[in-house]
């Protein structure tokens, strides 16, 4: 019931079409056992009492009934449905929007097949159960309750034999529930991992196939299945194995109704239309007592599938603001980082080891060092995608804990390493950050990042659409898009991620040429591993193990014979070989 109580925000607020479906199914029921009360009637009264003068008035009586209760039926099984659709439609909206505010340390081990499964079949799942699964349960109650209290006047005697073996029933009902319930908790988790399999297998269909693949991952995809179909077996097992059981123990109570009931009417104890009226009061119970198996199956699965929504729900966002954060503020993008240490979670060494430095605003700053250096680290901690452990950053003074999030990443433009780009045209890409920019900002943007040109020759321009992961363009036009993406933001701050790792020299110096004007007045962080890609930067840091070991402009880099003068050695070894020859 926990669950059930810690999402109750999302069906509490229309729990009135609950209490209408409630109120109409009573009206159901009623209805319902009526009909056993006027077989009676027509089989006491009318046949053998032969007052046939009542006929007319049974049939008008039926027929209403008949109207009242389809009316009533209508009326219960649609607003049972309101209350589920109108709940999951909130909970579904929440549980999306908790996963755009959830931070980056979530998504590090997150499966997205497994989320999408959440966001799918467990929220169906547990819409199910409201529709149908409360309103069958309060059904259940209502049924058993009122025909036991109707075959109670009928013959108390009669009544207790036949519900005598009905707690045999509850048993067993109930040791169904405590095996089925765990069971569903797998089919769910096997569901997410088929699913978490195909969206994966998808996304690197270009690795798999480049790799030759196929039979490795249709091997895999074949064990999640297995995985998937053996615990459906299992449960089909114990559906198979318990409702005949139940079936058993309710025809028990109808043969011992028969025996002893058709002894009463023998001895004159209980009238003929008494004995038909309670076999279809029996029916009434039994069959509610043996549904009560599909209500629990509900009930489980939508227990399970409430346990993983809120594993969502219930997420630490971490990352907080409140009424003091800055907000409104144009960040000029004066930087600092004041003996910043940072820990990824579930990783014990540290990625960044007391770092500190300043960077005015409007200078260029150049990241380079070995991969896994903590280059990226260092950029993603002025945005706060991660915090550090200890030591502080600030932006123009502040401490970037004290921004909004809003503010803060409005005005930093970051061009990732891996480009993302949407399934939408390319004018949407470039100006998925800042959706008002005019159509003369995009174009300026793109002819900033040296993208105009092709998106020209594309057939429909900056209309044209994208597929899911940029189809279509090559590695350097994305990179050129998302860089055009950062630009149309107007960004105090400015990001490039190995941005131009993708274009070829040529175009990396188009680039660098059109970005000067663009970075003049903006905090520039160029991570590179090419020397000429940050060389003309104010300040360039070399990064070893998550510490800054080299600083300073590229000529006196070069003069200290350190790792930069290798770097460079390497690099331009090439070059003036050429030359000299
Ligand atoms: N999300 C994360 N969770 C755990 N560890 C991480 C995470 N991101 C980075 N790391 C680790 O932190 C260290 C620094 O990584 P970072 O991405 O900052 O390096 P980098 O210098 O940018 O490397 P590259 O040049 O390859 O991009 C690495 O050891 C990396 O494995």
């Amino acid at each position: 019931m926990k669950t059930f109580k810690k999402l109750k925000e999302f069906y509490l607020p229309y729990k009135k079409y609950l209490l209408i479906s409630i109120f109409f199914m009573i009206l159901v029921i009623a209805t319902t056992l009526v009909y056993p009360i006027i077989l009676q009637v027509i089989i006491d009264d009318v046949i053998i009492s032969g007052k046939y003068d009542l006929i007319p008035m049974l049939v008008v009586l039926y027929m209403i009934i008949m109207l009242v209760k389809g009316v009533s039926t209508f009326i219960q099984q649609y607003t049972g449905d309101l209350f589920g659709i109108k709940s999951v439609y909130k909970l579904r909206n929440s549980l999306y929007e908790k996963l755009q505010y959830l931070p980056f340390r979530f998504y590090d081990n997150a499966k997205t097949g497994d989320l999408m499964s959440r966001l799918t079949a467990d929220v169906e799942g547990f819409r199910f159960f409201l529709s149908f699964g409360i309103a069958e349960f309060v059904r259940f109650i209502l049924f058993v309750g009122i025909s036991v209290v109707v075959m109670l006047t009928y013959s108390i005697p009669l009544t207790l034999v036949t519900i005598i073996a009905l707690p045999f029933l509850i048993v067993v009902v109930n040791k169904f529930d405590k095996k089925v319930h765990p069971a569903f908790r797998e089919v769910r988790r096997s569901f997410g991992r088929l699913n978490t399999k195909v969206q994966e297998n998808i996304s690197g269909i270009n690795t798999v196939k480049s790799l030759s693949r196929e039979d490795f991952e249709i091997e895999q995809f074949n064990d999640f299945n297995f995985d998937f179909r053996n615990r459906n077996l299992y449960n089909a097992g114990l559906w198979a194995k318990y409702f005949p059981l139940m079936e058993f123990i309710g025809n028990l109570s109808v043969i011992l109704l028969l025996s002893y009931g058709g002894y009463l009417v023998i001895y004159g104890d209980l009238k003929p239309g008494e004995l038909v009226a309670f076999y279809s009061l029996v029916g009434y119970i039994i069959q509610p007592i043996m549904f009560l198996g599909f209500i629990i199956n509900m009930f489980s699965q939508a227990k399970a599938s409430g346990e993983r929504l809120l594993e969502i729900l219930e997420e630490p966002i971490e990352i907080t603001e409140n009424e003091t954060s800055v907000k409104e503020k144009r960040i000029i993008g004066d930087v600092e980082f004041q003996n910043v240490t940072l820990t990824y979670p579930n990783d014990e060494n540290a990625a960044l080891k007391n770092i500190t430095f300043h960077a005015k605003a409007g200078s260029t700053i150049g990241l380079i060092g070995s991969t896994g250096s903590g280059k990226t680290s260092i950029t993603q901690l002025l945005t706060r995608f991660y915090e550090p452990v200890k030591g502080r950053v600030l932006i123009d003074g502040i401490d970037v804990k004290d921004y909004s999030i809003k503010t803060l990443r409005s005005q930093i433009g970051f061009v990732m390493q891996e480009t993302f780009l949407f399934s939408s045209t390319i004018k949407a890409n470039i100006s998925y950050g800042r959706p008002d920019a005019t159509m003369e900002e995009i174009i300026d943007a793109a002819k900033r990042a040296q993208a105009h040109d092709f998106i020209m020759e594309l057939p429909d321009g900056y209309d044209t659409i994208l597929g899911e992961r940029g189809l279509g363009l090559s590695g350097g036009q994305k990179q050129r898009i998302a860089i055009a993406r950062a630009i149309c933001l107007n960004p105090s701050i400015l990001i490039l991620d190995d941005a131009t790792s993708a274009v070829d020299m040529e175009t990396e110096f188009a680039i660098q040429k059109a970005m000067e004007e663009v970075m003049a007045n903006r905090t520039t962080f160029i991570i590179a591993h090419r020397i000429s890609s940050l060389k003309h930067a104010d300040q360039i840091f070399v990064l070893e193990n998550g510490e800054i070991v080299e600083q300073g402009v590229h000529e006196e880099l070069i003069q200290k014979q350190g790792i930069y003068r290798r770097i460079y050695d390497i690099q331009y070894k090439d070059r003036e070989a050429i030359l000299k020859s």
